[in-house]
């Protein structure tokens, strides 16, 4: 192994038809994602994501029907969210731990036949909505709110979240949120769920493993830790100062650089321009102004892009929702993604075991215990 390709840099792991991300320009099934943040909902991007097609007026309306009708979870697992002190867990781990949970409530968990698996990619793609929401209400001593059949996927989450029918923007900018999230290539999530049910594990540990590697502030928490970075800054006069402070310590500045893009991720110039309309509309201009001082000065001093992280932040920040529920969001966006690719490995599936180039001692003779200093 070479310096170079020190965490699979540019290694070829696996052939993939669901999306790519070719000379920093990304696409779902070969739709461009500018076209598809413009125009589609996020239920058309499940849809594509999982059947390689855009779906027809009576596909769409099918897939919207069967997501709003199986968003209802187990009462054994609100019982379970509320069988603990929540002010001590970090969301994505109660997510992770509660999808798990889910698991053990599906009486298909582990049949592995397609029309099985496809019936559970349907149930988990609507539950885990569910999960984040309730969660968010219980740790606030809120009742949960049932899902409503009549509502989108987008709009389900809000009102699952606020307890109140949200308003077209807000519907608007957590759809557009979905549809970019939704799948990124081989990514580390996604790669952690390939590798898992390549061993012909079942789909709730492959989204398990998943929100666990989503959950690290390299990857999916970086979003979060965007916000805590903004929020240290305070004021737009301390930006700079506080971003050059970070780089003399050698410290990682959330939501910039990525391993692929290098002139920028095409998803944050959407992020960016929601961020501009709703920190307008909601009196917060610091945060994006902060921002863009920011993505500005790292850019002219460390040639790193802005990732969809960055932006995403204050976006979610000016939707009023709670700083550490902006991961779990992502989780709920990425389940689709994550889905496309753990059904694309059972297709097509081979064990995924790489190989360590061994830097340990030589052999040598064993020591018995008495004999050892
Ligand atoms: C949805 C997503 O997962 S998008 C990514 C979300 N993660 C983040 O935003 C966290 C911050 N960013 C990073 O840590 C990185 O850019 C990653 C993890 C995204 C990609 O990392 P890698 O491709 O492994 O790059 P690596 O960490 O090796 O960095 C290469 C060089 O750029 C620097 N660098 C990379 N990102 C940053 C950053 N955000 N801030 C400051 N310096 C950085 C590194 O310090 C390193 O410099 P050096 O060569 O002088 O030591
Ligand atoms: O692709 C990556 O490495 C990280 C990323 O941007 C994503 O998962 O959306």
């Amino acid at each position: 192994m070479t310096a170079s390709t020190k965490g699979l840099e540019g290694i070829v792991a696996t052939q993939s038809s669901i999306s790519s991300i070719i000379d920093d320009q990304l696409s779902y099934v070969g739709y461009r994602i500018d076209d598809l943040a413009e125009n589609s909902s996020f239920e058309e991007i499940i849809f594509l994501l999982w059947n390689q097609k855009l779906p027809n007026k009576s596909e769409l309306d099918e897939l919207k029907t069967q997501l709003a009708e199986n968003m209802e979870i187990p009462d054994a697992i609100i019982d379970h969210l509320r069988s603990y002190d929540l002010s001590t867990v970090h969301p994505m781990a109660a997510l992770r731990t509660a999808v798990s949970l889910l698991g053990l409530y599906d009486n298909e968990a582990d049949v592995m036949d397609e029309t099985a698996n496809k019936r559970k990619a349907v149930r988990i793609q609507a539950q885990i909505a569910t999960i984040v929401t309730s969660f968010s209400r219980i740790r606030k001593g809120q009742e949960p709110v049932k899902p409503k059949k009549d509502l989108s996927y987008a709009e389900n989450f809000l009102y699952m979240l606020n307890g109140k029918e949200p308003e077209d923007i807000e519907i608007e900018a957590i759809n557009k949120a979905l549809v970019l999230h939704a799948d990124h290539e081989l990514n580390a999530s996604t790669f952690t769920a390939r590798v898992c049910v390549a061993t012909l594990s079942d789909i709730y540990s492959g989204i398990t493993a998943a929100i666990g590697a989503l959950k690290g502030p390299l990857h999916g928490g970086a979003n979060e830790n965007v916000m805590k970075m903004l929020t240290e800054i305070g004021d737009e006069e301390n930006a700079i100062p506080y971003i050059e402070e970070k780089l003399a310590n050698k410290e990682k500045i959330m939501g910039m650089g990525h391993r692929v893009y290098r002139t920028g991720d095409p998803r944050a110039k959407f992020l960016r321009e929601m961020s501009k309309e709703l920190t307008k509309l909601t009196g917060q201009q610091k945060w994006y102004n902060m921002s863009v001082k920011i993505e500005d000065y790292i850019k002219e001093n460390k040639g790193l892009p802005a990732n969809v992280d960055f932006y995403s932040a204050s976006v979610y920040h000016s939707l009023g929702l709670d700083h550490d529920i902006f991961t779990p969001l992502f989780a709920v966006s990425r389940t689709s993604g994550w889905i496309a690719h753990i059904l694309e490995q059972y297709d097509n599936n081979r064990l995924i075991r790489p190989r360590a180039e061994y830097t340990g001692p030589e052999l040598r003779d064993y020591v018995s215990i008495e004999q050892r200093g």
